[in-house]
């Protein structure tokens, strides 16, 4: 279980308690500024709350080494950017650095899982955006952690690109990994979470299945926006 208890940043998170559960999909959602981001953030262990704390099982998240935290929990930030103009392999691979090892197997699985194998020998910095957001999530799913925090991790992905990797993260959701998601498009966090957090101005305005969480009436109150689900469980489409 990664607990966040009470937490509250300054102007940002207002006591927000979550408590987001292993072997499932939990996909955070909320209108820009909403707090997403931040609480991503603070679970990742990147940010400190003011107040309140995050635990991972029984261990308060800030007591662990950094190593550990590396270890347990694989972050991949909105904006994130490539630093270093290394091959793409050699950047997947830096996701076992947590570990010491230098284990094939977990990094051809990522390069498989988000189809950068034929890109291995590119240099990093010469992607396109889409390329570049794939292969940072290899190097995530590299490092095989307990954990998948990700901030927007399709955005910038074509549909099938999408699909295969919502098939790999259930997979790795139904081997046991906790998978967090922010996510902006509400149709992908009905169809493909098990779970929703919704924040609203810092606070949880709704936790609960997908089907309560994104009911329209709470959509209507958090995005001020009239909307209704088409289609069946699995394919539903948000109407406006
Ligand atoms: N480092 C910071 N210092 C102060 N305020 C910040 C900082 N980072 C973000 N904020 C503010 O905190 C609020 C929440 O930001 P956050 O990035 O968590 O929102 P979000 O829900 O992820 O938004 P978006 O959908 O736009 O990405 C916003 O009002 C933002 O301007």
């Amino acid at each position: 279980m990664l607990t966040a208890k009470n937490l509250s940043v300054a102007g940002r998170l207002n006591d927000v308690t979550s408590a987001l559960e292993p072997s499932r999909i939990t996909a955070i959602c909320g209108p820009n500024g909403a707090g997403k981001s931040t609480l991503l953030d603070l679970l990742a262990g990147l940010e400190k709350p003011d107040t309140g704390k995050v635990l991972l099982g029984e261990t308060p998240l800030a007591t662990l080494s950094p190593h550990e935290r590396g270890r347990r929990l694989g972050y991949l930030p909105q904006t994130a950017q490539i630093a270093w103009d290394v091959p793409v392999r050699s950047l997947v691979e830096l996701g076992r650095m947590p570990h010491g090892d230098n284990n094939r197997a977990p990094v051809d699985d990522a390069m498989t899982a988000l189809d950068i194998t034929a890109l291995a020998d590119r240099r990093a910095q010469s992607l396109s955006g889409g390329e570049t957001a794939r292969v940072l999530l290899a190097r995530v799913l590299a490092g095989e952690p307990e954990w998948i925090l990700a901030d927007e991790p399709l955005a910038a992905l074509d549909l099938a690109h999408q699909l295969a990797l919502l098939r790999h993260l259930r997979a790795a959701a139904d081997g046991g990994t906790g998978v967090v998601l922010v996510l902006h498009d509400l149709a992908l966090a009905m169809n493909h979470a098990d779970h929703v957090v919704v924040l609203d101005r810092g606070r949880i305005a709704a936790n609960g299945t997908c089907k309560d969480a994104l009911d329209t009436q709470i959509i209507e109150r958090v995005w001020k926006v009239a909307a209704h689900w088409i289609g069946e469980p699995g394919q539903r489409a948000l109407v406006t």
